[in-house]
């Protein structure tokens, strides 16, 4: 495999203390225009899991989202990432730690003037890393998403799903300790989500990458939830004896608020109407 995808050994803050979670959101509520979006949102993210993010349109996913990496700050609560509080974190210490995180957007927001390459090497060459270094991650990183045949093509000659690779692509390069996937299948046919959820599968599976993600499609969901990649085959099958993989959780978000915070088999079992219905 890749070294690209080995879990990094960067240097971590003190508050950093190891077992402790990654991603810690208590009592956080914020409001647009007295509109509450998020009300009393209380949950935390171990190292190595993968919190899948579901609920109805409107339901303050993306805002979540937000404010983990802190682009948007709340009005109340606070919320820690990497075992600091970010809630009133400067700017400035705001950026190293985004350094620390790799977004996958919904609409893989790639710079179409930009080739493939420059694309996915942008963090990079903001590092300064040297040119030569620089394109090996590159390939490694399109290797990983099997695309290096793109490499230098421009973001509007591909298709959706290979926009999204070269995205996925971008989020890894950097190695980073927090993933977070807003709707990464959103807009896509079924086929291509799959193979995009296929990827999230592989990331989690090879580096074990802490990760959020958003998904409005229960499929990819649980497609993540019970599906793992097989290192000797190098394919994703589905875990043996209708397993579920332990390190994917739930997080269910209606109108502002928690209605589910779990294992994938307490969700299933769920006695709650709302979320039967929803699951349905
Ligand atoms: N910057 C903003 N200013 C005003 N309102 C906002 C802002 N960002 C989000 N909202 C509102 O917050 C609510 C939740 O939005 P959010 O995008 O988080 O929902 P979501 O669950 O991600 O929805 P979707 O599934 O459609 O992506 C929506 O009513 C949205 O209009």
């Amino acid at each position: 495999m890749p070294d690209l995808i080995s879990s990094d050994v960067l240097e971590r803050p003190q508050a950093e203390e190891a077992g402790a979670p990654v991603v810690v959101f208590d009592d956080v509520s914020i409001s647009f225009d007295e509109k509450p979006v998020l009300e009393n949102i209380s949950f935390s993210v171990a190292r190595g899991e993968t919190r899948i993010i579901l609920g109805p349109a409107g339901g303050g996913k993306s805002v979540l989202m937000k404010l983990a990496n802190g682009l948007l700050r709340p009005d109340s609560g606070t919320i820690q990432v990497f075992g600091e509080d970010i809630t009133t974190m400067r700017e400035v210490d705001l950026f190293k730690l985004r350094a620390r995180i790799g977004m996958v957007f919904q609409e893989s927001a790639l710079f179409d003037s930009l080739s493939v390459e420059d694309n996915v090497a942008y963090r990079l060459h903001e590092e300064g890393m040297p040119e030569e270094e620089a394109h090996a991650r590159v390939v490694e990183a399109l290797q990983f998403v099997e695309l290096e045949q793109a490499i230098a093509k421009f973001p509007p000659e591909l298709s959706g799903g290979m926009r999204r690779r070269v995205s996925i692509a971008r989020a890894i390069i950097t190695k980073p300790d927090l993933i977070l996937y807003d709707s990464p299948t959103a807009g896509l046919d079924p086929i291509t989500s799959t193979t995009i959820v296929e990827l999230v599968i592989k990331q989690r599976d090879v580096s074990h990458t802490t990760s959020l993600m958003i998904t409005h499609r229960l499929q990819d969901a649980f497609l993540l939830a019970m599906h793992r990649f097989d290192e000797k085959t190098g394919k994703i099958e589905p875990i043996p004896n209708g397993g579920i993989d332990d390190s994917t959780k739930f997080l269910v978000l209606n109108e502002g608020r928690i209605v589910f915070d779990g294992t994938t088999l307490e969700l299933v079992r769920t006695d709650d109407a709302w979320l039967k219905e929803y699951l349905a």
